[in-house]
């Protein structure tokens, strides 16, 4: 099992005037909601793991952002613990925390906080000149992320001669350049139109590829995070209703809010055959299909196949197990439990 960078356990986070106080009642307690407290997040319990990509998931106002600025302190929790390589971060000074997250941690936002009097080169080599580095250095730095992020030939641009798909690749570039270990992305795409949208998508599954960071991504937007996502958390009210890989949430969603949202889904296209393997019940025979490749990837072969159990190959090239053919078929047309 691959270690856990980030884990919470049990993180509440109420707002009020005296929030610690209400911890325990305030579920039982309405007045407290009508006195003006807010129950933002509420035991939440997460393990966020090395090098993989958590997307929070929730409408509006389902604490996705407070419990992802709890996790950088950001925000003070109200109960529970938050340990980031495997250290409370309640437990840091004022100057450990600042370091911790300069040194480890990249924010992006939905707005995208660039400075309007200064030059895409000089916007993103702006973190590297507040930690003391070189013009040099840190101009060659922010040469090498511009070009990561496309943009390379625009750095003597200024940010309103930018799109808003390009300006925001400036903020990816900027954060970047501090090359933070765990990167936090609060619905950076969210300002975009659909198909700058979806060009950043690809062009962050790219980024990605390249760079083994942990990254935790918010998102309203289902199809976003199902493109997106190694695991999906799913938050209603301030609570992780289901924390899965998009295979199982569409397969086996845990609540009946959580189908609500998988209900619309193309199953077939999310779901890998890897996920409907199950131990061979006879040796295999013929053509295996591969576990990595979508249902939709297969549909023609599945649809004419005659076999009732094809074998399926891991990365490797071994047999793992087989698929139901019918199994594969009821995903496919719609017909899956
Ligand atoms: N500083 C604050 N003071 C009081 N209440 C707050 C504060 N910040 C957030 N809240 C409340 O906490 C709840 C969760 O808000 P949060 O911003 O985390 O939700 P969200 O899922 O990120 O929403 P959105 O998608 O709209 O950004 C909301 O009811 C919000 O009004």
């Amino acid at each position: 099992m691959t270690e856990s960078v980030i884990s919470c356990h049990n993180v509440s986070k109420i707002f009020g005037p005296n929030p610690a106080q209400h911890l325990a009642n305030l579920k039982a307690d309405p007045s407290l909601t009508q006195a003006g407290y807010v129950h933002a997040v509420r035991e939440v319990n997460l393990e966020i793991r090395r090098g993989e990509m958590l997307v929070v998931m929730g409408l509006s106002g389902s604490g996705k952002s407070t419990l992802v600025r709890c996790l950088s302190r950001l925000i003070e929790i109200t109960g529970g613990t938050v340990t980031v390589e495997g250290r409370d971060i309640a437990t840091l000074s004022e100057p450990d925390l600042i370091d911790l997250r300069r040194r480890k941690m990249g924010m992006v936002f939905q707005s995208f906080g660039l400075l309007p009097h200064r030059s895409v080169l000089e916007n993103v080599a702006f973190p590297l000149e507040m930690r003391g580095q070189d013009r040099a250095t840190r101009y060659s730095r922010a040469r090498e992320m511009l070009e990561l992020v496309g943009l390379k030939g625009r750095e003597d641009y200024f940010p309103r001669e930018l799109s808003g798909g390009q300006q925001q690749r400036v903020g990816i570039a900027r954060s970047l350049a501090v090359e933070p270990d765990i990167w936090f992305l609060d619905e950076p795409f969210s300002a975009l139109d659909p198909l700058i949208r979806r060009e950043m998508q690809d062009e962050f599954l790219r980024l990605k590829g390249m760079m083994n960071k942990t990254i935790v991504f918010i998102t309203h937007d289902f199809d976003e995070a199902l493109r997106l996502a190694d695991r999906i958390a799913i938050m209603k009210d301030g609570r992780i209703e289901q924390c899965d890989t998009p295979d199982k949430i569409v397969l086996h969603p845990a609540t009946d809010y959580v189908a609500k949202f998988t209900s619309e889904i193309d199953r077939a296209r999310v779901v890998h055959i890897g996920s409907l393997v199950r131990p061979l019940t006879a040796p295999p025979s013929g053509e295996p299909v591969p576990a990595h490749r979508t249902i939709r990837d297969l549909a023609r072969q599945l649809i004419s196949d005659p076999r009732v159990e094809i074998p399926v190959i891991n990365a490797q090239g071994a047999v793992i197990g087989s698929v139901l053919r019918q199994a594969a078929l009821d995903v496919l047309l719609g017909d899956a439990q």
